[in-house]
């Protein structure tokens, strides 16, 4: 195909669009990792690889090896690693033959303004159901993932699959409802699921108030993705966790920005 020719190099129609669609599968991919540790999980390879680049052009011949030897399995090793990312991104080609189908797409591909609508609407009615909780001094667990893995859910949880609605949720946590105990599981807009048993985490270094809910909470985010809020029940105090740490006294409207975030 013609195209531009500078003296030094020729640009075709061809190139061009070779080089449009790297820029968008680039941009689809970051969409997609982004606030997820797969972020520093990327950095982390490419800092190898540099170092790879590095070592080989100083001729450093033992370090060189070492490095080589992480490379040839490193593709193995990216599958392994961006498993769940792999399958979120085959699961959404599958869902979405037609772009038009699910408006979803056009968030991910073309901005954020849709996504940071639909984030108010999804985002008032559980800040609304934790003033509510925290005034009434109801214990809750509410965990964000941006993708529902029901293998990760599967053993525990209540499906329940509904909008996100602030009494929707107040009722799931009060006293004596029969899902209060474990967490509730908000992921692609909707209350997936509840009474979901999370992994606990063991770090000794917590506050000693902290007692199943926290640990539970700051488990899953430690593991996972996942955000977790957190309402006390002794307390009403709300708190945050995120990457295995937690925030404590977190007023709603830090949970607003945190959840607009994040979610
Ligand atoms: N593994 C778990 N996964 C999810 N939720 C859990 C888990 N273990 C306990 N919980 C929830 O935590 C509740 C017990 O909370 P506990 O009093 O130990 O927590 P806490 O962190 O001290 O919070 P609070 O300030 O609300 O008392 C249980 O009723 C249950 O709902």
């Amino acid at each position: 195909m013609k195209g531009f020719d500078f003296d030094f190099l020729t640009i075709t129609v061809t190139d061009v669009m070779d080089i449009l669609f790297v820029a968008f599968l680039i941009y689809y991919t970051y969409n997609l990792i982004k606030n997820t540790m797969a972020v520093n999980l990327l950095l982390g390879m490419l800092i190898i690889i540099v170092l790879w680049f590095v070592v080989d052009a100083l001729n450093m011949r033992l370090l060189s090896a070492i490095i080589n030897k992480f490379m040839s399995v490193g593709i193995i090793a990216l599958i392994v690693i961006f498993q769940p990312e792999i399958r979120r991104f085959l699961l959404l080609i599958g869902k979405n033959t037609f772009l038009q189908k699910n408006r979803a797409w056009w968030g991910y591909l073309f901005g954020s303004r849709d996504i940071e609508r639909d984030n108010l609407v999804r985002i008032k009615p559980i800040i609304d159901a934790c003033k509510s909780m925290k005034k009434s001094r109801t214990g809750a667990l509410i965990v964000f993932v941006k993708f529902y893995d029901d293998q990760l859910f599967a053993n525990s949880c209540e499906m329940i699959e509904s909008k996100i609605s602030k009494r929707l949720l107040e009722s799931i946590f009060q006293k004596y409802s029969p899902l209060h105990d474990g967490a509730v599981v908000i992921a692609e807009n909707k209350i997936k699921s509840a009474s979901c048993i999370l992994p606990l985490t063991d770090n000794d270094k917590l506050p000693p108030q902290f007692g199943l809910r926290h640990r539970a909470g700051i488990g899953i985010s430690e593991t996972t993705d996942a955000v977790a809020v957190i309402v006390s029940e002794e307390t009403g105090e709300i708190a945050y966790a995120k990457q295995g740490r937690v925030r404590m006294n977190v007023s709603f409207g830090e949970l607003e920005k945190l959840l607009n975030k994040d979610f």
